[in-house]
């Protein structure tokens, strides 16, 4: 019946150290012996220092959720809503144990059991709603510790545009160390694509929903790449072998089964392992509705089970067994006494199974009174960490590269994940197509009746609104597409929010500025705007200016809803708000409503634009009823002449804009 492990009851992640461990070609990211000897640092063959070995124990891991509060309603009081107080739900119920560098400790259980609930509490995510005692290194969770862990997530986020090969290299050049040289990361990312075994998809982009690529097998070995390229002390991996073949699924385990042998701690969920893969684990926990009813080696579980009387009657896959009877299910199984007991004989001598419930709470008793006390009593047993070793846990890690060097990787990632986007051929017939339209419905105006003046003002009009509306709906997607992925980024620590914003603000402007240059040399021309140098690159930087600003209020919206919808929804209430009180539509609005054309840059765009045209102090024959122009200081109620304040106005938004939804994204939850 005994689970314990002899080798680690005294043990602790410095004696680990100590003895030493050889990696070899273990993680296959390496050549290097990684070594610890009595807390000097031994620094890997690649100049690397070799991961921190970290003990994670876990006492009375308890996990509640709020169930989300509701209003009632009853036929009795129709008029009246009841809120009724939100509902709490345990989901774990008192998990306690070690796992230790170098073990692989599985989490099985039922679909529903709380495996993934229970990992992300070790991983330091989720942790609202958690009771007890999670440390590492005797040391509780904190901040620097994201950068020692790596985390495999059930559904992979990854790039659907970038190939197996740009995404692991941009994962190295990110993670990797300034000790590494950029070829020896580029090299540490091919090995990781041998050692997974991705070689034949090597160049095939990863895929998405409607981008055909690597299968699921492939993705998720590209997932587990990206996540070891680091060396994490502390591998977290949610259902690594799911929807995978039994030859791919054990080359996948023994693949962070070598990793945890080089010294890391390696905690895994899996589903349903073959028997070859089930005893690969090193130690296991078995949940049954978020409560424990194993824990300790995993080649130890079937024989505490026929020690208290559950033993298979055919031959049968252990992890088939553990499923079983941890759902309640105890076909084919022979059952002891007290559940017998609980049978009832159906009259035909025939003993009906056991109800499910009776069998789960079987097995919670008697883990409480077997397993349970003598799991605590090792945990308490084990030596506490030496002082260097829980310092290192605190210690505030060092980015592992620049900022400069993060920014120039995120920007050159995300020109490479949106090629494609880039060169659309759609986009610059859109942008063509839409320019000759204009082009030819303003064909040569002229300004020399007060009508033919409106209609020159309506182009002036359409060009501020279409350029501040085209960049607005493109940018509000940028941060609610990428939400995932910046996630797992950022709950990793793999750069800093800055490097990535600048990268993404500014990876996707050169294009954003080529289209309004080919939409302003058609349509200028064509409608015979002011035909000089001056105006027309002035004209030029003040759509430019109003592509950036929009572009900044579409990146806040985004951020701030995080949700495609939602942003959608709010861009058209600002944009019809800003475009209504821009100056064309109404000129006379009310005092109290004229914050608003204050704020809305469409305000200040069309002014310009206005001022460029028209300020030259030109007479123009307009005959008698157009006195407006050249003859007027004002045109539209816009007074000509100048311009320096509004571009002042433009400017300042372009970076109000773009540090409120930097603000925004900062407060974004990671999960980390
Ligand atoms: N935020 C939440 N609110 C309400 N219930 C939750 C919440 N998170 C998890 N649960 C519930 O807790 C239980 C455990 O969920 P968890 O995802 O950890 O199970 P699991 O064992 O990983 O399942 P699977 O194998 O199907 O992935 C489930 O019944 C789930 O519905």
């Amino acid at each position: 019946m005994s689970n314990s492990d002899s080798s680690t009851t005294k043990t602790n992640g410095d004696q680990f150290a100590r003895k030493g461990m050889s990696n070899g070609h273990a993680s296959g990211m390496g050549h290097a012996t990684v070594e610890i000897q009595d807390g000097k640092t031994v620094v890997m063959d690649d100049g690397r220092k070799p991961p921190l070995a970290i003990v994670l124990k876990f006492v009375d891991v308890k996990h509640t959720v709020a169930i989300e509060s509701r209003f009632s309603w009853s036929a009795k009081r129709p008029f009246q809503f009841k809120r009724q107080s939100a509902m709490e739900k345990e989901i774990l119920h008192g998990i306690t144990g070690s796992v230790m560098p170098g073990e692989v400790l599985a989490i099985m259980g039922p679909s529903g059991s709380g495996k993934t609930t229970f990992l992300n509490l070790m991983g330091g995510r989720a942790l609202r709603g958690m009771s007890g005692n999670i440390t590492y290194n005797d040391i509780k969770y904190n901040k620097a510790l994201k950068r020692r862990m790596g985390f495999v997530t059930q559904d992979d986020v990854l790039f659907p545009n970038l190939t197996v090969r740009e995404t692991l290299m941009y994962a190295a050049l990110l993670r990797l160390p300034n000790s590494l040289t950029r070829s020896q990361k580029i090299k540490r990312a091919e090995d990781a694509i041998i050692e997974l075994g991705l070689e034949r998809c090597r160049d095939t982009v990863i895929g998405g929903p409607f981008l055909r690529g690597i299968s699921g097998g492939e993705r998720k070995r590209v997932s587990i790449g990206h996540e070891i390229l680091t060396d994490p002390s502390l591998l977290f991996l949610d259902e690594p072998t799911s929807g995978l073949d039994s030859t791919t699924a054990l080359r996948i385990i023994q693949v962070i089964k070598n990793i945890a042998q080089a010294g890391r701690t390696v905690l895994t969920t899996i589903h349903q392992p073959s028997s070859r893969l089930f005893y690969m684990f090193d130690k296991l926990i078995l949940l049954s509705e978020g409560h424990p009813v194993y824990f300790g080696k995993a080649n130890g579980a079937m024989d505490y089970y026929a020690s208290i009387g559950l033993k298979p009657l055919i031959a049968m896959n252990p992890a088939d067994f553990l499923l079983d009877i941890a759902s309640g299910n105890v076909n084919d199984v022979s059952i002891p006494q007290e559940l017998d007991k609980s049978a009832l004989p159906n009259g035909n001598d025939e003993a009906i199974q056991p109800p499910a419930k009776d069998v789960r709470e079987y097995l919670v008793n008697t883990f409480n009174q077997e397993l349970a006390p003598q799991e605590r009593a090792k945990l308490f047993a084990l030596e506490s960490t030496r002082e260097e070793l829980k310092l290192a846990i605190s210690e505030k890690r060092l980015w592992s590269i620049t900022w400069t060097q993060q920014f120039s990787i995120l920007f050159i990632r995300g020109l490479k994940e949106r090629r494609h986007e880039f060169l659309s051929w759609l986009r610059f017939v859109q942008c063509i197509a839409i320019s000759l339209i204009v082009g030819c419905l303003w064909w040569r105006s002229k300004i020399q009746t007060e009508a033919q003046l409106s209609d020159q003002a309506g182009l002036v009009f359409f060009i501020a609104i279409f350029w501040g509306m085209f960049p607005l709906f493109t940018a509000i997607f940028t941060f609610p597409l990428e939400r995932a992925m910046l996630a797992k980024e950022r709950a990793s620590d793999l750069y800093r929010l800055s490097a990535y914003f600048m990268a993404r603000t500014l990876g996707d402007l050169p294009l954003d500025l080529v289209m309004p240059c080919i939409f302003i040399l058609i349509v200028y021309f064509m409608t015979n705007l002011r035909v000089t140098a001056a105006a027309f690159f002035l004209t030029t930087l003040t759509v430019f200016l109003d592509v950036v600003t929009s572009q900044g209020l579409g990146f806040l919206i985004g951020a701030v809803m995080m949700d495609v919808k939602k942003a959608t929804t709010l861009a058209s209430i600002v944009m019809l708000a800003f475009m209504l009180t821009a100056g064309f539509f109404v000129q006379h609005i009310p005092v109290w409503m004229k914050w608003l054309k204050y704020v809305s840059f469409n305000y200040y765009v069309y002014k310009l634009l206005i001022k460029v045209q028209y300020s030259d102090g030109e007479v123009y024959d307009c005959g008698t009823g157009c006195q407006s122009v050249g003859t007027s200081p004002s045109f539209h109620g816009i007074q000509l002449g100048g311009g320096g304040m509004e571009a002042w106005a433009l400017l300042l938004m372009v970076a109000i804009y773009r540090i409120l939804a930097y603000i925004a994204l900062r407060r974004m939850k990671t999960g980390g």
